[in-house]
């Protein structure tokens, strides 16, 4: 059964056409990644899910209704949006709390609830802490705890991970895994990171220009990616380079390790990726670092690279801008 359906929607903002004859549909229980260059159009899909917009064309039914009819519909679909701040001088438990009560979770069952989403989203022991001194990564799953309060059919997140290092992109992955494995919950998960996407998701869609590129089973995905992955890291000196190229020599999931001067180059499956950053994170401080997927590439290259897409593509810049987003993948902050 489809708990979304989009047909043929178009919104534009004034001389913008962020989504132009965008179809798709998801069946209960899925977990969807959605991958596009920025100015895509995906937040304007996320927005429609949700009610916060309408089309201009085209319908849009998420938990058999249209999102902009009304409250009970709002309920049943959640919307992480890419920054959620909270009051920094409450507690986790508090917000929880606050969110249970706003959503009428029946004061008897209120604490229970909020204890078992603090579990599952993995802050159960800094339940009594402010906010304030929450790291990036907490702050994300606590957002996703709130999105998760009276257990709703539909969770729209929006770039997640982006911007957490290695160790926090790595506890949300659990978090989302989670969910996707023991609840029905179906889940819109917007990355650009192709591999997090690969990782995490039964179903995939590439949006370019405001349409649906290309759309369809993550395993399809996967058969067209290459079978390892290059993680390249950055030390803060060549004795901590050296030291993190002999433990991961000893690492099962690398495949190569090599080093010059303060700089790693390994090569592993793309599912060892994300282990093997945070095996070093844990023990020492990692100033870049990035994830290259050939394979992924090519595939998204192939997607919206083709043809183009409007004003950009005859010279294949389209496709360029689609590689260098690819190959961005969730490097960049220090850990
Ligand atoms: N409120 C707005 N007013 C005018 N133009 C807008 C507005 N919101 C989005 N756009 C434009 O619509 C297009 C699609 O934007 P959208 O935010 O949906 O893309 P996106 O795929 O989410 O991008 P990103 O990955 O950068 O967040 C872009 O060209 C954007 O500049």
């Amino acid at each position: 059964m489809n708990v979304i359906d989009v047909d043929d929607v178009s919104k534009a903002y004034g001389d913008v056409q962020a989504l132009d004859g965008l179809s798709l549909s998801v069946e209960q229980g899925a977990t969807l990644g959605v991958f596009g260059t920025n100015g895509a159009g995906k937040t304007t899909l996320f927005k429609l899910l949700v009610g916060l917009n309408r089309p201009d064309d085209g319908s849009v039914s998420v938990a058999g209704a249209d999102p902009t009819n009304g409250t009970a519909v709002r309920e049943r679909v959640r919307y992480l949006p890419e920054h959620a701040g909270f009051p920094p001088s409450l507690t986790g438990r508090e917000i929880l709390s606050f969110h249970a009560r706003m959503r009428s979770v029946p004061r008897e069952d209120r604490d229970h609830h909020v204890e078992r989403i603090l579990h599952t989203v993995g802050l159960a022991d800094a339940a009594d802490r402010r906010v304030g001194g929450y790291s990036n990564g907490m702050n994300r799953r606590l957002g996703l705890g709130t999105a998760l309060v009276g257990e709703p059919a539909v969770l729209i997140l929006d770039e997640p991970t982006a911007g957490l290092d290695p160790d926090g992109i790595r506890a949300f992955h659990e978090v989302v895994e989670s969910l996707a494995s023991e609840t029905d919950v179906t889940i819109v998960f917007s990355s650009h990171a192709l591999g997090e996407i690969q990782r995490l998701c039964s179903e995939a869609v590439i949006i370019a220009d405001g349409q649906v590129a290309t759309a369809g089973p993550v395993e399809e995905l996967r058969r067209a990616a290459a079978d390892e992955v290059t993680v390249s890291l950055s030390l803060a000196s060549e004795a901590a380079a050296s030291d993190v190229a002999g433990m991961l020599r000893n690492h099962e999931g690398a495949s190569s390790v090599n080093r010059t001067g303060v700089d790693l180059t390994v090569t592993a499956a793309p599912t060892d990726a994300y282990d093997l950053l945070t095996a070093v994170g844990e023990r020492y401080d990692i100033d870049r670092f990035e994830v290259r997927e050939p394979g992924l590439e090519a595939a998204f290259h192939e997607a919206v690279g083709a043809d183009g897409g409007d004003g950009s593509g005859s010279d294949g810049t389209a496709g360029a801008a689609a590689a260098e987003a690819a190959t961005e993948d969730v490097g960049g902050e220090p850990v």
